[in-house]
């Protein structure tokens, strides 16, 4: 599929490759006053939160190191299932570190919640989320996520390492599927 086909299958954008870098570049400023003096470690949520990992990090002006969870809850469709499997665990011991998971979406809340208590149970100092998006509307458990970039309605989106089937993760947008992508 080639970068005229993904635009064509797009119903609407929702935001721009430049609103979502004025938003991480807030977050980010924000990130790095909270955490000044503290021993800071983000932790990625593989894949769709490659894109939002990179530019935030990038955002923030010191070094921080990262580390990467692969958990899987959706498969290849767009309503999540609620099982929630470890498909690649940290490589870093927490204890004691102040851990921000880093997300592209908060939808349901299932797939946060479980790993916000995974990692509080290793003893980790603090453990908060950054998630670029979040769905009000669809969440079937309250999760506290201390920064989010921006609430969405409760639409399937992709782009900005959101896929549809693995699909469109590479879009520079955040976006809805026309209808004839589902049919
Ligand atoms: O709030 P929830 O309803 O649990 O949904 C959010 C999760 O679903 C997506 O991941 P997915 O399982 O699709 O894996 P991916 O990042 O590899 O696409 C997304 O990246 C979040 O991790
Ligand atoms: O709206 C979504 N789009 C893509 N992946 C997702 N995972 C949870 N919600 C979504
Ligand atoms: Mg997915």
């Amino acid at each position: 599929m080639d970068t005229e086909q993904m635009g064509a299958d797009l119903e609407k954008v929702l935001l721009t490759q430049e609103q979502i870098w004025e938003r991480l570049d807030e977050l980010a400023e924000q990130i790095w006053a909270d955490y000044a003096g503290k021993d800071l470690l983000l932790v990625g949520v593989l894949k769709g939160a490659v894109l939002v990992m990179a530019d935030l990090m990038r955002a923030l002006p010191g070094s921080v190191p990262m580390d990467w969870m692969a958990i899987s809850s959706y498969g290849s469709g767009t309503k999540s299932s609620g099982v929630v499997r470890i498909l690649k665990d940290l490589d870093t011991d927490i204890t004691d570190k102040h851990v921000l998971i880093v997300e592209d979406i908060v939808d349901s809340g299932l797939t946060l919640s479980w790993i916000k208590a995974n990692l509080a149970s290793r003893r980790a100092a603090s453990v908060e989320v950054c998630t670029l998006l979040r769905k009000p509307d669809a969440a079937k458990v309250e999760v506290d996520v201390k920064y989010v970039g921006f609430d969405i309605p409760n639409e399937f989106v992709v782009g900005y390492g959101l896929d549809y089937a693995e699909q469109y993760r590479n879009l520079r947008c955040v976006g809805t599927l026309a209808p004839h992508v589902y049919s």
